[in-house]
């Protein structure tokens, strides 16, 4: 069970109910819209999911829930989806080579593509969203490396001194711990922030323009797999509050790259959920 799984069976109390989005990584395949026949022959079956597409009614909200929290009685409890997935749907983008990426505690790619692409040997692989696929990975680096290094203030207060336009000959792999899953999958990678120069303007810029590579190497790697070519980059999450580390990631990845209208994945899920009031009523 997924945590989201969990917290929506507390909702309306049908145990064992996902989406087809948070159960990719247990081994459904939404493009047979089932698990695979190896899987279901596996003794541990039984204890898989059962698959609706995500923003499905499951059914009403449970009494007690409903009346501590004042909810109408005809509230409706639909299924979800993933986190980086509910970013891409908030930012409302639906032509193929329209990517979201999610700069949160970690990055977050996701790309609209008319072709499935899927590569664990970097970390590759596609959801479902409807009929056409959003083809990503995610990397470990990330604001949770920033937040080791620097307050949210001192972020401001330094990103401020920055030019985006000069490039940073600073060539950093910032990670939080060991360990990398995309665009390079490599459980021993270790994190590189040396050399520290003296200026805090300077590191945080080799930092912010070295995670851009790492994004840009990303979107690279996509078409190389052959997804549909990036054309435009919207941007969800806490990074996305920094418009100096939106030009730079602009300039790296040489495509427009610009903050999202709604940059909380909570807005996307609510989109979803009102998909599944509308089915339902
Ligand atoms: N001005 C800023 N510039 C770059 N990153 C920032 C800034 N302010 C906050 N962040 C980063 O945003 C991250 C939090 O974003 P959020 O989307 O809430 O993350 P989570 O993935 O944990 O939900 C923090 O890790 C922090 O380093
Ligand atoms: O790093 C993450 C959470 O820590 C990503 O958000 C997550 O791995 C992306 O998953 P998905 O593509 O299935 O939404």
């Amino acid at each position: 069970m997924h945590q989201s799984d969990w917290l929506l069976w507390l909702l309306h109390g049908e145990y064992g109910v996902s989406d087809y989005n948070n159960t990719l990584k247990v081994g459904y395949d939404p493009e047979i819209d089932s698990y695979p026949s190896w899987l279901m022959s596996q003794p541990y079956a039984y204890m898989l999911p059962s698959v609706r597409a995500p923003g499905a009614p499951i059914g009403s909200i449970k009494e007690d829930v409903r009346a501590q929290f004042g909810f109408p009685k005809n509230c409706v409890v639909c299924t979800g989806t993933t986190d980086s997935i509910a970013a891409f749907l908030a930012a409302r983008t639906t032509e193929p080579g329209k990517a979201v990426t999610s700069l949160g505690s970690t990055l977050a790619i996701k790309l609209l593509s008319n072709a499935r692409v899927d590569d664990a040997r970097f970390g590759v692989y596609s959801h479902r969203l409807d009929d056409m696929w959003l083809v990503g990975g995610a990397s470990n680096t990330g604001g949770a490396v920033l937040r080791q290094l620097f307050t949210d203030d001192q972020l401001v207060a330094l990103s401020h001194e920055i030019d985006p336009s000069v490039p940073s000959l600073l060539d950093y792999y910032p990670l939080p711990k060991r360990g990398e899953r995309f665009p390079v999958s490599d459980p021993n990678m270790m994190p590189r922030l040396q050399p520290r120069p003296e200026s805090d303007t300077a590191y945080l810029h080799g930092i912010l323009e070295s995670i851009a590579r790492i994004e840009a190497k990303g979107y690279n790697l996509l078409k190389e797999l052959g997804a549909s070519m990036v054309e435009e980059v919207l941007t969800a999450g806490g990074g996305a509050r920094n418009d100096k580390w939106t030009a730079i990631r602009g300039r790296v990845l040489g495509v427009p790259v610009r903050k999202a209208e709604q940059t909380e994945a909570a807005y996307g899920t609510a989109l979803l959920a009102l998909k599944g009031a509308n089915t339902s009523h």
